[in-house]
Formats: C-alpha cells, structure tokens, sequence
C-alpha cells in the first residue's frame, strides 16, 4: 500500500516524457550508454560532433537515455561528454537563427522536457565536464547534483552575450547552485566562468586534472548515497526541487509562447545572426592557420 502511494507520488511529481528518441540520419549515436557492471554507475556521453550543440536528435537520445537508466535500475548517472574540448556548446544556433516555425515549437517543447528530465532524475547525477559549458551546456550540468570540472575550461550562462535572455526555469536551475546576487550578476553580465572561478563560487564542485580522476570524483559522490534507501533519495530530490519544477510545468505552454515571440523578434535574430556568423569566421579563420 504504502509503495504504491510512493509510486504515485513519483508519477505525479514527475511529468510524463513520452518521448522516443528520433532516429537520427548519421550513423553514429549521438549519445553513449555504458553501464558499469560492477558500481552500477551508467554514464552517459554526448557523442554530436563537433561541439555537442542541442538539437532535436540529441536532446531525444538524452531523455530515450535517462529513462532507460532509470528503467535498469543504475545505481546513478555521470553525464560526460565524447569530446575532449567540448562538454557541450548549449542549444545548436542552427535551431534558433531563421528557424522553420514548427520545428522551433518541438525544440522548445524537448529542450524543456530534456531539462525536465534530467533535473528530475530518480537516480543520483553528477556531471564530469570535460569540455567548455556554456549556456545550454551549463544548464545540463547544473541540472545534475554534482559537478567536477577540468582545468581551462569555461562554463555559465551566457545568453545576455548573443542578445537573449535566458527563460525563468533556466535562471532557476542556476538559482539552485549559485547564491541570488551572484547568480544575477553573472547572468546579466552572461558571465564565462572559468574552472578555477566556477569552484571559487560553488558553480562546480570539484576539479580534476583529467577526465578519468572526474568520472572517479563522480563516482565517489554517488557512492556516498550507498546507506540511502533509492526510493526515499528520490522522493527527496523531487519534493526539494518541485517547486522549481512546478513553475514551468504549471505554464509550459506559456514559456513556449514567450520564448517564440522572443527568438523570433528581428532584434534578435539580427543578433544571434552577427554571434553565429562570428562564430563560423572564427572556426573559418582556425582551419586557415591549421
Ligand atoms: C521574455 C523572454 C523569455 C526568454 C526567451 C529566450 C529564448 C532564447 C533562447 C535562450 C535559451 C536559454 C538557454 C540556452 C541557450 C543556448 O544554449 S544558445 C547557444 C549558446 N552557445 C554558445 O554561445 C557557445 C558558442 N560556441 C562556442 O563558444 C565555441 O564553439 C566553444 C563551444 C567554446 C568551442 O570552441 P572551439 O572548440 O574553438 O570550436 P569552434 O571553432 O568555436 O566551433 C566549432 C564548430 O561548431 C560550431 N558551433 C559552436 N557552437 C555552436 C552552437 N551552439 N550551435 C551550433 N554550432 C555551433 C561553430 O560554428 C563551428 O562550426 P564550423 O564553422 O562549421 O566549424
């Protein structure tokens, strides 16, 4: 009786994603699946090269991932990425620059769930990052209850840099690991943080000199939850973070609405057109001297 009431309970706190993963058109998968068969730890790697930026495709693989995790009973959940430079770029600028209509309403609506779904993970998290974690890169890892971070990286929430503002349910997640003036302040200057700040200010939890020792930190915080019975941790972790939660599944439809007006205004779209192109002459002007 009283493990179905619990049951329940989950079901309600947790909304529904009943997303399956787009088959993808590349070949590779865009994420990698390994389950430790001793810890009992899966970890999950964003494989979307070159920069892991968030499309439809990835943000699937993520969700179709996180629910088989929780569905094979991993004792927790270590997000990581493939690449060696680059943990993950944030949203793929492709999806928000001169954006088909309809599409843009289905990346909102998974780039909600995908955050939904991480932030609300029954299974402990923890995020090695690996690589460079700005904006939609930073969000994935302060969804996650822990952090370990590699030297000479970067990582916040950078939107004010491109013109954009980033969504309540974003500056909350950043909320929940950053104090209130320090968290404005970053987000309105669309602060980088580097590693060695990004400890200084609880942004991260740990460094790591490699991304070996940060899987192993990763590891060593799930395990402090051994003595913990799944069941209750999870209850926990929903019932501290609903109110969160809430406030964007009370009005997704809202934010959704919000957010299009907002990408499509021509002064942001004139924006995010003069970052994007910076972007590409920059990688452009790289290859020239490589
Ligand atoms: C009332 C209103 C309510 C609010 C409404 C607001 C809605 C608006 C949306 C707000 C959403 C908030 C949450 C999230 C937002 C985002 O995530 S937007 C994306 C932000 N990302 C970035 O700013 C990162 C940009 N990239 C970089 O800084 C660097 O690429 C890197 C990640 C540090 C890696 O550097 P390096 O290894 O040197 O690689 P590069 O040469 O720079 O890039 C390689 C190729 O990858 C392409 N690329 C890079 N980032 C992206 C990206 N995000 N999307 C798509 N493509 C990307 C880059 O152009 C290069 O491509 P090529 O030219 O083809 O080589």
């Amino acid at each position: 009786m009283l493990r179905s009431k619990i049951l329940n309970r989950i079901r309600l706190l947790k909304p529904v994603i009943d997303r399956r993963c787009m088959s993808s058109a590349s070949k590779t998968p865009l994420t990698l699946l390994e389950v430790d068969d001793k810890s009992g730890i899966a970890t999950l790697s964003l494989n979307r090269p070159p920069v892991n930026s968030l499309n439809i495709d990835l943000m699937n693989s993520i969700i179709e991932s996180i629910t088989e995790i929780e569905g094979n009973k991993s004792r927790g959940l270590i997000l990581t990425s493939a690449n060696d430079r680059v943990f993950c770029a944030g949203l793929d600028l492709n999806e928000l620059h001169k954006p088909n209509q309809e599409r843009l309403k289905e990346f909102w609506a998974v780039f909600q769930d995908v955050w939904l779904a991480l932030h609300l993970c029954s299974v402990p998290t923890a995020a090695a990052i690996n690589g460079h974690a700005p904006a939609g890169g930073c969000l994935l890892a302060t969804a996650c209850e822990y952090r370990v971070m590699l030297p000479q990286m970067t990582i916040g929430l950078n939107e004010t840099q491109f013109g954009y503002m980033a969504p309540k349910w974003v500056m909350l997640s950043y909320l929940s690991v950053l104090p209130r003036r320090l968290a404005e302040r970053a987000l309105t200057q669309g602060k980088l943080f580097t590693t060695a700040e990004a400890l200084d200010v609880g942004l991260v939890d740990e460094i790591a000199a490699s991304k070996e020792e940060a899987l192993a930190k990763c590891s060593t915080f799930i395990d402090s939850f051994s003595k913990a019975n799944p069941l209750a941790r999870s209850l926990t972790k929903k019932q501290i973070r609903e109110p969160d939660v809430q406030k964007l599944i009370a009005d997704r439809a809202g934010d959704l609405k919000e957010c299009l007006e907002y990408i499509n205004s021509p002064l942001l779209q004139d924006g995010l057109g003069a970052y994007f192109e910076a972007l590409k002459q920059k990688s452009r002007s790289k290859a020239g001297k490589s």
